[in-house]
């Protein structure tokens, strides 16, 4: 069962090497033939023995010492030649695995992205994927010329002797059988230690990530007893497992090459019983001993065999997962209207639906703002609107096409979505600005920037518009991020705009600014808008009130503080934060 499950997964990474079939088998080759040429010298040197007991010239003993020399010479070339191949196919293997994972990254929905612990795509396409080179690199063209080579030899001595042929392999099998027996829980291993390592990560991404909140609230000890005990507890079953598998080690390593153990006496029993001729004895003395060195080249590689299964396995995850089904042909729209019809959403993660039918109409052009407590379905409306999961039930339309059937790329140059968290990458200020719309001139790119109010602090960086950001903006402050991020919504020009609590971490003064600046460059767009401070959509065409999941209200300020109970509570408790202000 567990080397079915090594053959299927090796199939799946064969199949994903498939560019490189002709590289793989080129190294096999070149590996056969590096091993049969380090095998020469052991022929030669017993024909010399055969011809110096024959009573042969010197000069033919010379031929056979030219001939082993140059088995050695052939052995390091074509081995440094299949080692050469053998690790450009892979390593070209490995550069188009991880560019498949990023391609499938970006068609599962975000929800799957979002639900995954953090750390665990980095650990899957950095580590396992870094976990195939052995395999492919040195296990295929090694393991195979390493067991192909001593299994011609074995056939030439069992042609010499059969007797001395099973005398030569009784070594061996016993090894392969002590082998065979320590690796039995190896997969079982190989899957605790993986286990083991994502816990490690994790408790040192949480330490790391969340160093400031340790260091403010004094929690350093506790914080780090877990960091530490994971630590341990890693080490602590390598060592278990290491004392397991090290008597077992010890024994075949020490077993295998032992050859002379078994053939020395029975060669001489048969030799003095006249049965086996002398030169044939010592030929094989000295082909046996070049047995043992392949045979245990080739089982170093039974761990690299154990982790195929966990390494394909965890590739396979990612590769696999469900995507968003989206046509590619573009569509074209009649409006820019959205309409959510009966739209109903859970997520995967939890068991209870987070929207109930929603049905909820955005007119192009308008300003639609999205209110309600927290935690009450706002940003799961205008994250379904922007496409990032499926819809449980119901319908969302955009300019009378159905979501699902606009293709992403579509969808996704009809949307700028900014949120509380847009990232920023560790590049210059104004490349992450270009992000929006990468054709865009440093003159688009400065004017964006000058009207969302990022001109004036940019000016002041060191480098001014090439200022490198420093990795997720860590150079800037919440709100010259937050900015940064908007002027990038502003240049993409996108026909929808959807602002997810945007200007939440800006301070009053700046956020007055940047309001004049959106307006300003929304005119004419839909603009959906979420945000807590209730001052800042006053005037939006359509307040939209939602509660538990559910559209409780609708209509412009001055109605709903009359008539909705829920706005005109939170209205004045607004007002009451700002009069405390
Ligand atoms: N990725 C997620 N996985 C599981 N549940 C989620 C996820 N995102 C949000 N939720 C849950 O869905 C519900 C609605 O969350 P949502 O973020 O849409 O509310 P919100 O009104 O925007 O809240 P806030 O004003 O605090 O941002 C909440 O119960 C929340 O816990």
């Amino acid at each position: 069962m567990k080397g079915k499950k090594t053959l299927s997964s090796f199939a799946i990474l064969w199949r994903w090497a498939e560019a490189y079939h002709s590289g793989f088998l080129s190294a096999v080759i070149f590996a056969i033939l590096g091993v049969a040429c380090g095998m020469v010298p052991y022929f030669c040197i017993g024909s010399i023995i055969r011809l110096l007991l024959n009573g042969e010239g010197i000069q033919y003993c010379l031929t056979w010492c030219t001939l082993a020399f140059a088995g050695y010479i052939g052995k390091i070339i074509f081995s440094t030649l299949s080692t050469a191949v053998s690790h450009t196919a892979t390593f070209h293997t490995l550069r188009d695995i991880r560019k498949a994972l990023l391609r499938k990254l970006s068609r599962v929905p975000m929800g799957t992205i979002l639900d995954t612990p953090s750390g665990q795509y980095k650990t899957t396409i950095i580590d396992r994927v870094e976990g195939m080179e052995p395999t492919l690199a040195h296990l295929i063209p090694e393991m195979t010329s390493n067991l192909l080579v001593p299994i011609i030899v074995a056939i030439y001595i069992f042609v010499l002797d059969w007797r001395m042929g099973i005398a030569s392999f009784v070594t061996t099998v016993i090894g392969l059988a002590i082998i065979s027996k320590s690796t039995k829980t190896y997969a079982i291993r190989w899957e605790g230690a993986v286990k083991i390592g994502h816990s490690m990560a994790n408790a040192i991404v949480e330490y790391i990530g969340g160093i400031q909140v340790v260091k403010a609230f004094s929690q350093s000890a506790g914080s780090y007893k877990r960091y530490a005990d994971a630590v341990e507890d890693n080490a602590n079953y390598y060592v278990d497992w290491m004392r397991d598998s090290q008597k077992y080690m010890c024994m075949w390593q020490s077993i295998i090459p032992s050859v002379l153990v078994v053939v020395l006496p029975i060669g001489l029993i048969l030799w003095s019983n006249g049965s086996l001729l002398s030169v044939d004895f010592l030929t094989i003395v000295v082909l046996s001993l070049g047995l043992t060195g392949p045979v245990v080249s080739a089982m170093s590689f039974v761990d690299d065999l154990a982790v195929i299964g966990i390494n394909v396995r965890e590739i396979s995850s990612i590769m696999d997962a469900p995507e968003l089904i989206r046509p590619d042909q573009p569509v074209s729209f009649q409006n820019q209207e959205i309409i959510l019809e009966h739209v109903t959403f859970f997520y995967n993660s939890k068991d209870e639906e987070v929207l109930h039918d929603i049905n909820l109409r955005i007119t192009p052009g308008t300003v639609t703002a999205l209110v309600g407590p927290s935690g009450s379905g706002k940003s799961t409306i205008a994250k379904l609107i922007a496409g990032f999961w499926d819809i449980t039930g119901g319908k969302i339309t955009l300019g009378g096409v159905d979501l699902k059937k606009i293709p992403l790329d579509q969808l996704n140059q009809q949307i700028a979505y900014v949120s509380q968290d847009n990232y920023l990458f560790d590049r210059t200020v104004r490349e992450n600005i270009r992000m929006g719309r990468l054709d865009a001139t440093d003159e688009e790119v400065e004017f964006v920037a000058k009207v969302t109010g990022c001109d004036s602090f940019i000016q002041v960086l060191s480098q001014g518009y090439d200022t490198v950001c420093g990795g997720g903006g860590g150079h800037l402050s919440g709100g010259e991020k937050q900015r940064i991020s908007i002027a990038r919504a502003m240049l993409k020009n996108a026909p929808i705009v959807i602002l997810d609590e945007a200007t939440a971490s800006i301070d009053p003064e700046n956020e007055a600014v940047i309001q004049r600046a959106i307006s300003a460059l929304t005119k004419g767009k839909t603009l959906i808008v979420i945000a807590h401070r209730l001052s800042t959509i006053v005037d939006a065409d359509n307040i939209v009130v939602i509660e538990r999941g559910k559209i409780v209200d609708q209509g412009k300020q001055e109605e709903l503080i009359e008539n909705c109970p829920l706005y005109a509570q939170m209205w004045k408790a607004h007002l009451g934060t700002q009069d405390s202000r």
